[in-house]
């Protein structure tokens, strides 16, 4: 399957002297635009990338956002501050963000409809521990956390969910481990995701992305990309060097 989307999250790293590793990166580019390059950096950066890279290929995105358009949230960001500031998606629902700020399936379907309102596209993180699939129950709850996630109201766009939602399976497990999921249990999951999303949402929602985040480096991704229902990568260290992330871009081609 040809890779369609390759994203980078930065995590809570990067300075504004960072700015040299995205002009590498849209200077290796060279202009090309697929797959889709997208990169996330922390909030203090979005303005500054999100100006440096428009006009080029890469599309820059924040790592979360509030679900409240705006009011008393000491250190929140919007949905709409990081349009403002030129993301066109965000990242949401990512493992780190549930365990280390309690977020619920609850609280980030609320996060989905506020990115929607703001005309974000979201990427909606699911995932098991390696406690889950040790226990047989990693297909359970990535489906639970699949179906609790995206919220079942009327600001869901169901009719053009495809072009407006991205899910990533990322196994906790394999998150800055260097362990990767094999790539049976990968296709496995990203096939059962597909399916429950077709099922849903229908034509629109088998037409989501669907992206595979766990140590993807440039070693890995050409396999995994190969995969059936992997449409590319959300990718976290191997994002920061441009040197890195351009290798995996490429074996997306
Ligand atoms: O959001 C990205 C993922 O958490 C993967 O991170 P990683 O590539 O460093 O394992």
């Amino acid at each position: 399957m040809t890779a369609s989307l390759i994203a980078g999250n930065w995590k809570m790293n990067g300075h504004k002297a960072d700015l040299a590793e995205l002009d590498a990166l849209i200077e290796g580019l060279g202009g090309a635009t697929a797959p889709e390059v997208l990169l996330c950096p922390p909030a203090t950066l979005v303005a500054g990338f999100a100006g440096r890279a428009a006009g080029s290929p890469v599309a820059i995105g924040g790592q979360d956002c509030h679900s409240e358009p705006a009011g008393a949230h000491t250190g929140d960001i919007s949905a709409a501050m990081l349009a403002d500031a030129g993301a066109t998606a965000v990242i949401l629902g990512h493992s780190e963000r549930r365990a280390d700020h309690g977020e619920t399936d609850v609280l980030v379907a609320w996060k989905l409809v506020a990115a929607w309102a703001a005309g974000l596209r979201p990427i909606l993180c699911v995932g098991e521990t390696l406690e889950d699939r040790d226990a047989g129950r990693a297909e359970a709850v990535v489906a639970r956390q699949l179906a609790a996630s995206i919220p079942d109201t009327e600001e869901t766009p169901a009719a053009d969910l495809g072009a407006r939602l991205v899910v990533a399976y990322e196994p906790v497990w394999a998150i800055g481990t260097g362990r990767t999921a094999g790539t049976a249990d990968i296709a496995a999951m990203h096939g059962m995701i597909r399916a429950r999303l077709a099922e849903r949402f229908g034509e629109a929602g088998g037409a989501v992305p669907l992206l595979y985040g766990g140590s993807v480096k440039p070693g890995n991704a050409a396999e995994i990309f190969a995969l059936a229902d992997v449409d590319g990568a959300l990718v976290g260290g191997a994002s920061l060097k441009a040197a890195d992330f351009l290798k995996i871009i490429a074996a997306a081609r």
